[in-house]
């Protein structure tokens, strides 16, 4: 796990070798600390070089340790004694330095940075903080300005960053370990007090408490509730205020607070969940490591709204050309115009120059009939789609790929009037596209699996986090929002008001309660689907007993607020009231308080009092036992994917791991109960009768979400 050999005759050239990232498991640290004893008293070695193998310097601590008991050699011990020795150590930086990989270069007395390399402390992204030495060290080698802003917030800095933040000593675009060996020959005999940072003074700004305090309320506003970035906070104070001695005893008193933590837990489930979202499997036992995509060159986007121009913006930007069509000449300059404009703004963001020569705008489909994949994102509506689709059949080459941007409707409808129904695909990108990480990409009953897997390549090509899911009305996402949106509404006809219901799921993490998140999205939306199917407006039979619908209950307090105009945001009243149209900052409207007090007193709701522990269970437990189902029904693979989907497009906190690591986290047991608790209540709210997946999970003793994919996998898949 750590190589030794002797180059240069007097050199130790000590090399990670745990493929793929050179994690520091505990028998890593077993091979570093027995390599460097070994160096430290051979008097043929004059230097020591640590290196990664295959490019790669460290990814950190193994993360997958982290859930059983530590084992291994004591850390901060074996690390001293590298950087007490009298021997100069030098780090070769090459890929990643990270965590535990920067740590443990931040023991050695030099580092050489390859220039592509990165480097980083993001430990607390994991939930925990840097607790080998990290909060205690990069303060005193960089200042704590600099050490606070790249501990709390885990950012990767380049080597170039590195260098001028002073992390690195050297970057090189040579071989990283040839130089590190040259360096290490040179600095023999040269004094390496100043060198050991555990001795150094750390600059303080004079302002330092108000920094603190500043970066502290940062903390608390961007992160609400979330632990780890705080307890850095206090780490680096102490890397201030205290002795070395004392501020690594501190760093280690705040990192027990957290390693055990809920919060750590989940957040180093998002790690891996994210990773195992990308490896899909379909019921044909065909794989993503099996099946080779189709090697993407040329793309073609039918609409220019806001989805298909940030569709063109993410494909443009990873360089592919694509042709962008509109319908009439108005729009597609309009669209051509918009495009340009955000390409720009990305390119300048990322500091290179913006790709427009791979653009071309037309107005005709015959232009598309030799690109390898065109994405239909025209207004969501079934027979406009058909029609583009029919059209798009005889234009095109046999063999081009098609994938429909819907949010909700039935991908294999939309195959069907193909002459290549193996060879459609949804890919369900989220607003605004060039933006949000996530993709949903949904396979039918007939996508092959080449078209599944080129569609989970270019995701990944666009730098999306893509989720392979079934098809069924409003796939998993948008599926699961219906009970957690529809438990909020039936909260404010039992008492609860839209800033009380906000506050509750705000609390709880999300960036947005639901009644702020839909006035962002705009309420007409909704309100149209609800229309069009048959749940308001003029189709609805006036027989048809109040406040039901298609036999169970339904709350038509959002009609109600649609009816009057107020579409949210862009109107400048929604359930809350804006300065003017376009307006971001809610205020509570009295409308909307008299709009609901009367509508309990035509029906004779009493209120009552909500607790913020019922729209927590009521909304968070909905929105889970949809996930089970979703599972059952084999729409999803696993819970991760849920979880993943969760956080990249609905603004789940990620501290919290996902709606159904959550559920997990709370027990299965006690969501079962509170369910039967609430179905009880409200039998007329099937969504809130506990699934059979929930259930037999339960009955099962409850098994780590890890494990939920044994009881299901014999289930019917969709995938
Ligand atoms: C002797 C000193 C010891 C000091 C130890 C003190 C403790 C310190 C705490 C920590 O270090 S916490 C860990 C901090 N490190 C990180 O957070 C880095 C996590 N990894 C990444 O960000 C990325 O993986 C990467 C390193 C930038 C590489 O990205 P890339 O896109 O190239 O590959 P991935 O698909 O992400 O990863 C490949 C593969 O490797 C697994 N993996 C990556 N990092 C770790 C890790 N630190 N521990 C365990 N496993 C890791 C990842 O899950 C993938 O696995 P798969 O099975 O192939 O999906």
């Amino acid at each position: 796990m750590a190589r030794y050999e002797l180059v240069k005759r007097s050199v130790a050239l000590i090399t990670l070798t745990n493929p793929p990232v050179n994690a520091l498991s505990s028998a890593v640290r077993h091979g570093i600390a027995k390599t460097m004893e070994r160096a430290l008293s051979d008097p043929k070695v004059t230097a020591v070089v640590i290196c990664g193998e295959n490019g790669r310097f460290c990814g950190g601590a193994d993360i997958r340790e982290f859930a059983g008991p530590l084992r291994g050699p004591p850390l901060v011990p074996l690390l001293d004694s590298i950087e007490a020795g009298e021997k100069p150590v030098v780090a070769a930086i090459e890929g990643v330095a990270l965590g535990g990989g920067l740590e443990l270069a931040l023991f050695c007395h030099y580092r050489i940075a390859h220039f592509k390399a990165r480097l980083g402390l993001p430990e607390v992204t994991l939930g925990i903080l840097p607790a080998a030495g990290g909060t205690q060290r990069l303060p005193r080698l960089i200042g704590i300005p600099a050490a606070l802003e790249l501990i709390t917030t885990g950012r990767h800095v380049s080597a170039q960053e590195a260098l001028k933040l002073g992390i690195v000593d050297q970057v090189t675009e040579q071989n990283a370990c040839e130089v590190a060996v040259e360096f290490a020959l040179r600095a023999v005999a040269k004094p390496l007090s100043s060198r050991r940072l555990s001795s150094l003074t750390t600059p303080c700004p004079p302002n330092l408490d108000a920094l603190l305090e500043a970066v502290t309320m940062q903390i608390q506003k961007k992160a609400r509730g979330v632990m780890a970035p705080l307890a850095c906070v206090q780490a680096v104070r102490a890397a201030a205020t205290m002795p070395y001695s004392q501020g690594i005893k501190r760093e280690s008193e705040l990192m027990a607070t957290l390693f055990n933590s809920g919060q750590a837990r989940a957040l180093q489930y998002c790690f891996f969940a994210e990773r195992t979202a990308g490896k899909w499997t379909l019921p044909s036992g065909a794989q993503w490591n099996d099946i080779k995509p189709r090697e993407i060159r040329s793309a073609a986007v039918i609409g220019l709204g806001t989805m298909g121009r940030g569709i063109a913006v993410s494909l443009a930007r990873v360089g592919i050309p694509v042709i962008a069509v509109e319908s009439d000449k108005k729009l597609l300059e309009t669209g051509r115009q918009m495009v340009i404009g955000m390409l720009e703004r990305d390119a300048k963001r990322r500091g290179v120059s913006a790709s427009h020569n791979l653009l071309k705008f037309t107005l005709g489909l015959q232009d598309l009939k030799d690109v390898d994949l065109v994405i239909e994102a025209v207004f969501e509506d079934m027979a406009l789609k058909k029609s583009v689709f029919r059209e798009l059949s005889k234009v095109c080459r046999p063999a081009t790929l098609f994938c429909t941007n819907t949010s909700g409707l039935d991908v294999d409808a939309l195959a069907g009037v193909t002459d290549r129904p193996q060879l459609v695909i949804g890919m369900h990108f989220f607003s605004p596209a060039h933006v949000m990480k996530l993709l949903e990409v949904v396979c039918g009953p007939r996508s092959s699996s080449e078209i599944v897997a080129t569609a989970m390549s270019l995701g990944k090509r666009m730098g999306k986090v893509s989720v392979a899911v079934g098809n069924c009305p409003g796939f998993v996402g948008n599926r699961m929002l219906k009970p957690y949106s529809d438990q909020a509404t039936f909260l404010l006809e039992e008492g609860a008001t839209p800033e009380q219901i906000d506050k509750a799921l705000e609390d709880f993490g999300f960036a947005m309660g639901v009644f702020r998140m839909s006035d962002l999205a705009g309420l007409d939306v909704g309100w149209r689907v609800r229309k069009e199917s048959g749940l308001t407006g003029p189709d609805v039979d006036p027989k048809n007993p109040p406040r039901r619908r298609q036999g169970r209950k339904y709350c038509p307090i959002p009609d109600m607020v649609c009816e009057q105009g107020r579409f949210g945001q862009k109107t400048g009243r929604g359930w809350y009231m804006y300065d003017k149209p376009g307006g971001t900052k809610a205020k509570p409207d009295p409308l909307i308080q008299n709009l609901i007090e009367m509508y309990r007193n035509r029906y004779g709701i009493q209120p009552r009092n909500i607790t913020d522990q019922e729209i927590i269970e009521r909304c968070l437990f909905a929105l889970a036992n949809e996930g089970f189902r979703i599972l059952e029904d084999g729409i999803a693979a696993r819970p991760e994917d849920i979880d993943v989907i969760y956080l990249f497009g609905y603004g789940f906190p990620r501290h919290r791991g996902g709606p159904m690591f959550y559920a997990s986290m709370v027990g299965l047991q006690r969501v079962l109960e509170r369910l039967e608790h609430y179905h009880q209540a409200h039998p007329d709210v099937p969504h809130l009768e506990p699934s059979p997946l929930l259930k037999k999970l339960v009955a099962c003793g409850s098994p780590p979400v890890q494990k939920w994919r044994e009881h299901i996998k014999t289930m019917h898949s969709h995938l």
